[in-house]
């Protein structure tokens, strides 16, 4: 279980999260949901350790996040960031591999290599495994990068997956297969997953809670078909109850 306590967080005199609490468990899948710039981001990197808040505390499994080595942090938890550039023409394969870097010295290059062919295999990328990265379109190098991720987190039961905006280059049916697989890794490898996401239908039908972070602050935790409804949505994005109900009301409904 992961756990935010009171977490603060600001850059210059400019406060991003302020007092964040927020619990996620293993075996389900959460989403952050919120307007653009609300921390959605921000709040990610404290809860993998890429950031340090302020004030508060990330507990994993009970125990302080920024007590636990690089070594074993690599092995609980793996990280989707937004942005993964890369100019260096590594073959899909090679972006995969590094996903086990942290099992570089336990195990041969041959098995890793195999994870690596099975996580692209995972993702429908199988047949770009020889491509150079750059040259893949922006939904291809999304999913080798998933590939990559969860490569690192092959045989880790309970491990944690965090996902941002893991599915905005995907077309729906890359969409949909990513989204059911992180659910079929949750469940079978008692994950725990956090991914922040724009796509409200997404969250509604993949994912099991989700939190919304507006102005620094969080609302939420229950299932996600109880909090993504049109009353709800209309406040937290700042949306006429029209459009919104519109958007989210008949088909959403109970
Ligand atoms: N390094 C930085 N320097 C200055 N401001 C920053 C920095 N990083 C983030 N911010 C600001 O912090 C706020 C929160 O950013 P964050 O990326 O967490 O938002 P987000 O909710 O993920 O947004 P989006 O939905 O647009 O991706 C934004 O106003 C952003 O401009």
């Amino acid at each position: 279980m992961i756990t935010a306590e009171n977490i603060t967080y600001s850059i210059g005199s400019h406060r991003i999260l302020a007092n964040i609490c927020a619990t996620f468990n293993p075996g389900r899948v959460t989403a952050i949901l919120g307007p653009n710039g609300a921390g959605k981001s921000t709040f990610l990197k404290c809860l993998t350790g890429a950031l340090k808040p302020d004030e508060g505390s990330v507990t994993v499994d009970g125990r302080d996040l920024h007590q636990y080595s690089l070594t074993e942090l690599s092995r609980r938890r793996a990280v989707l960031s937004q942005a993964n550039p890369i100019s260096f023409p590594f073959t899909a394969h090679e972006i995969v591999v590094m996903g086990r870097n942290p099992y570089s010295l336990e195990k041969t290059t041959a098995s890793n290599a195999e994870i690596a062919d099975e996580a692209l295999a995972l993702v429908d990328a199988w047949h770009l495994r020889d491509r150079a990265f750059p040259t893949l379109s922006g939904g291809e190098q999304q999913r080798v990068q998933f590939a990559r991720v969860i490569s690192q987190i092959w045989e880790q039961e309970g491990a944690s997956l965090f996902l941002d905006e893991p599915t905005s280059a995907l077309d729906l049916k890359h969409q949909h297969q990513l989204l059911e697989l992180v659910q079929i890794l949750s469940t079978e490898k008692n994950l725990t997953v956090v991914i922040v996401m724009h796509d409200l239908n997404l969250a509604y039908y993949s994912t099991d809670h989700c939190y919304f972070i507006k102005d620094g602050g969080i609302q939420g935790g229950e299932d996600s078909k109880d909090l993504i409804k049109a009353d709800i949505i209309s406040e937290i994005f700042d949306l006429p109850k029209e459009y919104a109900a519109m958007r989210f009301g008949g088909q959403f409904a109970d």
